[in-house]
């Protein structure tokens, strides 16, 4: 079945979990019968990989992945699925392999011999019951009858103390009790002759007597007790069982995790639909709109522009944005329609994640009557199609959680315009991975595993994480961002999770240097280095501007233990290219500190691309400084005065800003003189200007976007207190040098 495209896949249902030694080693067989057998259970899965879709921007779309055939194992190498897209198949339980040979057709319905065979047992089945239910419920009223009726009753009245009068008699009639004991009420009855003690009768025989039973009549109650509570149990048991095998036969259901992208197609169908409008029974998620990344407007689909936003700005009152409130029907069952077939819903109740204890992972059935399930895949594929639709221009991040993937947020594309690097720098980078993208062939032909790293390095805020969030828009794929220090994650939880993404997409590892115990920075040379450097270019800063730059962070870094992660360098290394390594994916890992990294990580193969970002260059400033105002000759003479918050901000440089405030053309006067003037030939003035003022190789990009947001709206501000602000900045850098 393919959904614009793309494959999904269908699988043979389970509760258990690849961890499951025992169920891996079942894994074969589940995989050989996947590829045989028609069954009516469906489950979507982690999404271990994607098709071989020769478009790059294809594979960020959620697929449904599995235990796949034996010759598409994701570890193999040679693996590529280029095949037509199609479902792979297989039955919910091995007794339905049978249900896959050929049967009769009754009413349009396929019926297989094995359905015949298993409903026929079920009719007998039910019948033997039946008798045994009757046999039971007869012998027990001919046992009672024996017995003396309400006699028994009497006597228990008897002894607690009731009033006889208001119990009914053997006969029905009320109050009546023997003439001898109604003489004295309450008297118990005679004491039992001398023979007849406990000794012979036991506790039972004793109990029979206050209850004028012989010790027969004792037995064949509890007897009978025993048999009519055995005999529910049976019943509670047949019923499970034929419930289950019934639906087996006759119900077609499929299992959703939230483990699974496809979880959100469902939410984000049921959100849609109007059982999330009219359950008289559901949850409430404010986080909704964030996790899939759908717009706050219900009624379009695309995205909010820039200008779409200031127009709501305009219209809200300033203070905390409210949340969109998503409803969705709460854990439990809900019945919808969907092309004139009913189905029905199961939300289970979310249980917490073994690996994290805090996440909480959830599930979902889907089920509707029938033999075929062609009327649940289209169910699952519009799901999909409707979800994709909305999907269109996002970037989704997942985070690892033990050996699943959560899905954390999806946000909009990120333009590669809005990143300022060296010439030509991202684009180097973007057009090796398309090339990636596009060579599965070549790398399979070669036997080479089909694996790309890239290592992003620089100091702090030089746009390391921005680079990828570009490229992952540029590529359109989604971001599977691993936390090797997070609860849960040891070397066998990160196999599974680097096991569980899919073909296309970008892996990235932050940090990668925070990992182990650092060493102790050498700050007050290196930082003295770096600002030594003024003015000489950025190589002079090359290698040392990273310590200078977290000195100037405050030293919040130097020396640091780092909480060591239970994950050992040699299970990183074997999670990135070990044999069961998923193949097509993008690493991307970013540090801070290039030289301490294990030279086993930084191999060809594990990394095949390093991409320094350095500070700031003097052309990269300058760039800067234009994107910052770029609507500059545009929005003149439009823009309202500077703001309150534009001052303080201003203020807080410790400059003086009103006058140079004032100075910008906020007016329609002024506006005029720009535009008469040229506003874009001004702008590069400015921007050529304040470059020449910011000294080269020493400060981040995000140190001197820190700086021009203070005046973004005021560029001959931002020029004009440059020279303060470099001076400041200077002295702060030196002094977080000077105190390492
Ligand atoms: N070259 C750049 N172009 C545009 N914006 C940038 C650039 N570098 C940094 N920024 C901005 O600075 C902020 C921090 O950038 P980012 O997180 O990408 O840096 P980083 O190198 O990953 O930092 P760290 O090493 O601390 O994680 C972001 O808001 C980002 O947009």
């Amino acid at each position: 079945m393919t959904v614009r495209g793309l494959p999904v896949r269908i699988t043979p249902s389970g509760r258990r979990r690849g961890n499951d030694p025992a169920f891996a080693a079942e894994l074969p067989m589940l995989r050989a019968a996947a590829a045989l057998s028609d069954p009516p259970h469906l489950v979507s899965s982690p999404p271990l990989r994607s098709a071989g879709d020769p478009d790059p921007g294809a594979g960020r779309s959620p697929v449904m992945h599995a235990f796949t055939h034996p010759s598409h194992n994701a570890a193999d190498p040679h693996d590529i699925d280029d095949r037509p897209a199609r479902a792979l198949m297989s039955p919910a339980h091995p007794k339905d392999k049978a249900a896959a040979r050929a049967g009769v057709s009754i009413a349009g319905f396929s019926l297989k011999p094995a359905d015949i065979a298993t409903a026929a047992a079920a009719a007998v089945f039910v019948g033997a019951l039946l008798g045994l239910v009757l046999w039971v419920a007869s012998s027990t009223s001919q046992l009672l009858a024996a017995l003396g009726g309400g006699s028994l009753l009497h006597h228990a009245a008897r002894m607690l103390g009731a009033n006889l009068d208001d119990l009914p008699s053997a006969n029905g009639s009320a109050g009546t009790v023997p003439a001898a004991e109604a003489a004295t009420p309450g008297a118990l009855p005679p004491p039992p002759p001398p023979h007849a003690g406990p000794h012979e009768h036991g506790a039972g025989g004793l109990l029979g007597e206050q209850f004028g039973l012989g010790s027969f009549g004792v037995a064949s109650g509890s007897l009978t007790i025993m048999l009519v509570g055995s005999m529910l149990a049976v019943l509670r048991y047949v019923k499970d069982y034929l419930t289950e095998s019934l639906e087996s036969l006759y119900v077609v259901t499929a299992h959703f995790s939230s483990t699974d992208e496809s979880y959100v197609w469902v939410l984000s169908f049921l959100a849609d639909h109007h059982i999330s409008r009219r359950a008289r029974d559901f949850s409430v998620s404010s986080s909704f709109y964030h996790i899939t990344g759908f717009d706050d407007d219900a009624d379009d689909d695309k995205d909010e522009t820039p200008e779409d936003i200031r127009a709501r700005d305009a219209l809200e009152e300033p203070g905390p944005v409210r949340k969109r409130i998503q409803y969705l029907p709460a854990p439990g069952r809900h019945m919808f329609w969907f092309n004139g077939r009913l189905f029905w819903l199961n939300r289970e109740e979310s249980q917490p994640s073994q690996a994290t204890r805090v996440e909480t992972k959830e599930s979902m059935t889907i089920k509707t009557f029938g033999f075929a399930r062609e009327p649940l895949e289209q169910l699952i594929s519009e799901m999909q199609r409707q979800y994709l639709a909305k999907d269109t221009s996002k970037t989704v991040l997942y985070v690892a959680r033990g050996d699943w993937w959560s899905r954390q947020a999806a946000k909009a594309i990120r333009p590669l315009h809005t990143l300022i690097l060296d010439d030509g720098v991202a684009e180097r980078v973007i057009a090796d991975a398309r090339e990636f993208l596009a060579s599965e062939a070549w790398y399979y032909e070669r036997g080479i595993p089909y694996r790309r790293g890239y290592l992003l390095h620089g100091p702090p805020g030089t746009g390391k994480s921005s680079f990828v969030a570009v490229l992952a828009g540029a590529l359109r794929l989604n971001i599977y961002m691993l936390n090797l220090n997070s609860a849960g994650m040891d070397d066998s939880q990160l196999v599974e999770a680097l096991n569980a993404v899919p073909k296309r997409c970008i892996v990235l590892l932050e940090d990668i240097d925070a990992l182990f115990p650092k060493r102790k920075l050498k700050h007050a040379a290196d930082a003295a280095a770096a600002l030594s450097g003024k003015g000489d270019g950025g190589d002079a800063a090359a290698g040392k501007e990273g310590d200078a730059a977290a000195a100037a962070a405050g030293g919040g870094k130097e020396g640091e233990e780092q909480p060591a992660s239970r994950v050992t360098l040699s299970g990183l290394l074997n999670a990135l290219d070990g044999v069961a390594a998923a193949t097509g994916r993008i690493l991307c890992v970013t540090t801070n500190r290039i030289e301490s990294i294990d030279a086993a990580l930084l191999r060809p193969g594990r990394i095949d691309f390093t991409v320094r970002l350095g500070f700031a260059t003097r052309t990269q400033t300058e760039r800067l400084f234009k994107h910052f105002y770029s609507d500059y000759g545009r929005r003149v003479g439009v823009l309202p005065a500077a703001k309150d918050g534009d001052r303080n901000n201003n203020a807080a440089a410790g400059s003086d800003v009103d006058d140079a405030a004032a100075k910008e053309p906020h007016t329609a006067t002024a506006a005029a003189a720009v535009v008469a003037t040229g506003g874009g030939d001004e702008l590069a003035e400015m921007a050529k200007e304040f470059a020449a003022k910011v000294p080269e190789g020493v400060f981040s990009t995000a140190q001197i976007n820190g700086f021009l947001i203070m005046h973004k709206s005021a560029p001959r501000a931002a020029l004009e207190l440059a020279d303060a602000w470099v001076a400041e900045e200077s002295a702060r850098l030196a002094e977080a040098a000077s105190s390492a």
